[in-house]
């Protein structure tokens, strides 16, 4: 239905969605497909941070650094790479892959599927309402009549650092979209993005300092994988700093070389700063006020994404904090659009039990996360420490991945190692993670066996390939079986 006020336009939907980020998209799509009608509000490109100044531009500019990683260990092809990345080359790659930062082909896909796209800033403005203000001042006033889904995403947080807004520092925006390789880049922070861009920019040409606050890197994960991903970095040239907090940058005029002060007084000069610190829910202007939320907050949930305490919003992705990725925020996509189709027809949700189609369970125990640096590293589930915290029981297995043919074929020289986390009173895996070349392949393997809870017992009839990497879970199962390896 749509009437027109004099310049505001009112429309109604069965459900509005704030946001057309990867999230949000899959939310529309999967209520569409139910059968409600949907409208999408965007105020920059449909396809969100995800397509644009994220996971795309990053794994473009990623898979030649890794790919020549790996054949520099592969006998034979070794002069084969061995000069320089093609930094201009690996840009226009880049470029391509994120459609040179149009969105034309999501538009395109969203019309097919028979949303409606609304271009601008959209806010909500009371229960199950949300005002739309577009780009030529034009306003909308939408009506949802089952549901409001907020998946609005995250952005870069910068410290409050003395200095650091004249600095002109880049977050994972410029990181992931600069044209120009700065002869020094320092990269604050050893997180995800810290460590891909450091990797990614190393290769291109910079020199990186990378600076730690902490005493590793991907703090999130088993600590032998930052140790061998700082290991790496450092023989390849680049300088890790653990320990190190920034204290101020200084850019006079905010042009020429930056410099970082660290806390003791130490100081780092570079070209060009990365804060790579963390993300913030972009939930500062959506209207959160009006239906008694905190702006700027992230979104609690229950498992069907539905806002605590409301029977009509929902959050969904990045902005409610439950796992910043995309594959995880369209797992949750999924769920919540058979939620509000579920509600929609006015059914009781009787597949909101753990595991049922209308509940996120893996958001609690088996997020899979793949970090594209060299050597690779990929998790899913409980590191060792999160399942001693949460009173499990448990024994861990490590092994080298060199002791699998597979390794060996794959690069000379290959070197890794795999862990699997054991939950000793159900012999089920509650984790598993890996370091080494190639190994965001072996991951998926490792999700459906914890997502799944497949027994130990059963796991030794899932028979690997030979000569594979995948022959490491055989590895893992012998450790497992003769009490090698244990940590
Ligand atoms: C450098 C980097 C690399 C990454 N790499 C990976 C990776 O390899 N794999 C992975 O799984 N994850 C990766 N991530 C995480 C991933 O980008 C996010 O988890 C994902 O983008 C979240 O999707 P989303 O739809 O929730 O939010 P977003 O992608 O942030 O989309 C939100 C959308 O909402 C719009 N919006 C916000 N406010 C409003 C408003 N008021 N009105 C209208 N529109 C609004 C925004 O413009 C945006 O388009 C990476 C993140 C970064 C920073
Ligand atoms: N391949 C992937 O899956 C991928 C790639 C990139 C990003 N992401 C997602 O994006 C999200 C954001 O990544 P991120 O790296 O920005 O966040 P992060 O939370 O992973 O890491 C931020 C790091 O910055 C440090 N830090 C915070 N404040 C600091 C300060 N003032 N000084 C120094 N260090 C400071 C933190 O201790 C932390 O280690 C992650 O949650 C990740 O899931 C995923």
């Amino acid at each position: 239905m749509t009437r027109t006020v004099e310049n505001e336009h009112e429309h109604e939907y069965d459900v509005v969605v704030l946001g057309a980020g990867p999230v949000g998209e899959n939310v529309v799509d999967r209520v569409r497909a139910a059968g409600l009608t949907a409208a999408i509000v965007e105020a920059e490109l449909l396809g969100g941070e995800c397509s644009y100044w994220a996971c795309m531009p990053s794994k473009a500019l990623l898979r030649p650094v890794l790919a020549r990683s790996d054949a520099r260990k592969v006998p034979g092809l070794r002069g084969a790479v061995h000069g320089p990345l093609d930094a201009l080359d690996v840009f226009a790659h880049r470029d391509e892959t994120v459609g040179h930062w149009k969105d034309d082909g999501q538009v395109d896909w969203l019309d097919s599927i028979g949303v409606r796209v609304y271009r601008g800033h959209g806010r909500l403005s009371g229960p199950r309402r949300v005002t739309v203000e577009g780009p030529e001042g034009d306003r909308h006033a939408l009506t949802a009549r089952h549901a409001v889904a907020v998946c609005t995403g995250s952005r870069a947080v910068l410290p409050p650092l003395p200095g650091l807004a004249g600095a002109r520092p880049w977050t994972s925006r410029e990181a992931t979209s600069s044209d120009r390789v700065p002869g020094r880049l320092i990269v604050v922070g050893g997180g995800v993005v810290g460590v891909e861009m450091a990797t990614a920019w190393h290769a291109l040409g910079s020199h990186v300092t990378l600076l730690v606050r902490g005493d590793g890197l991907l703090p999130r994960m088993e600590p032998f994988v930052g140790e061998r991903v700082a290991e790496a970095l450092r023989a390849r040239g680049a300088d890790v700093l653990t320990g190190a907090s920034v204290e101020a940058v200084v850019r006079d005029g905010g042009s020429g070389p930056v410099t970082v002060v660290l806390e003791g007084g130490d100081t780092v000069e570079g070209d060009e700063v990365l804060f790579a610190t963390g993300r913030a829910p972009r939930t500062e202007d959506v209207g959160l006020e009006t239906v008694g939320l905190e702006p700027g907050s992230w979104l609690d949930v229950d498992d069907s994404l539905r806002v605590t305490g409301s029977d009509w919003l929902y959050a969904v992705g990045d902005v409610n904090h439950r796992a910043l990725l995309t594959h995880q925020g369209k797992y949750q996509a999924r769920i919540a659009g058979a939620a509000i189709a579920a509600r929609a027809a006015g059914d009781t949700l009787e597949d909101a039990a753990p595991w049922g189609s209308h509940a996120a369970t893996a958001d609690h125990a088996a997020v899979p996360q793949v970090v594209f640096c060299d050597p690779e590293a990929a998790a899913v589930g409980l590191s060792l420490a999160e399942a001693e915290r949460a009173g499990h029981r448990v024994r861990a297995v490590d092994v080298e991945m060199s002791s699998v043919a597979g390794a060996g074929l794959y690069a000379h020289g290959y070197r890794g190692r795999a862990r699997m986390v054991v939950d000793l009173e159900r012999e089920v895996l509650l984790g598993a993670t890996f370091v080494g070349p190639a190994v965001g392949e072996l991951l998926h393997a490792a999700t459906v066996a914890v997502t799944a809870e497949v027994p130990v017992s059963r796991l030794w009839h899932a028979v690997p390939s030979y000569p594979t990497l995948g022959e490491v879970w055989l590895r893992l199962l012998e450790a497992y079986r003769d009490g090698a390896g244990t940590v």
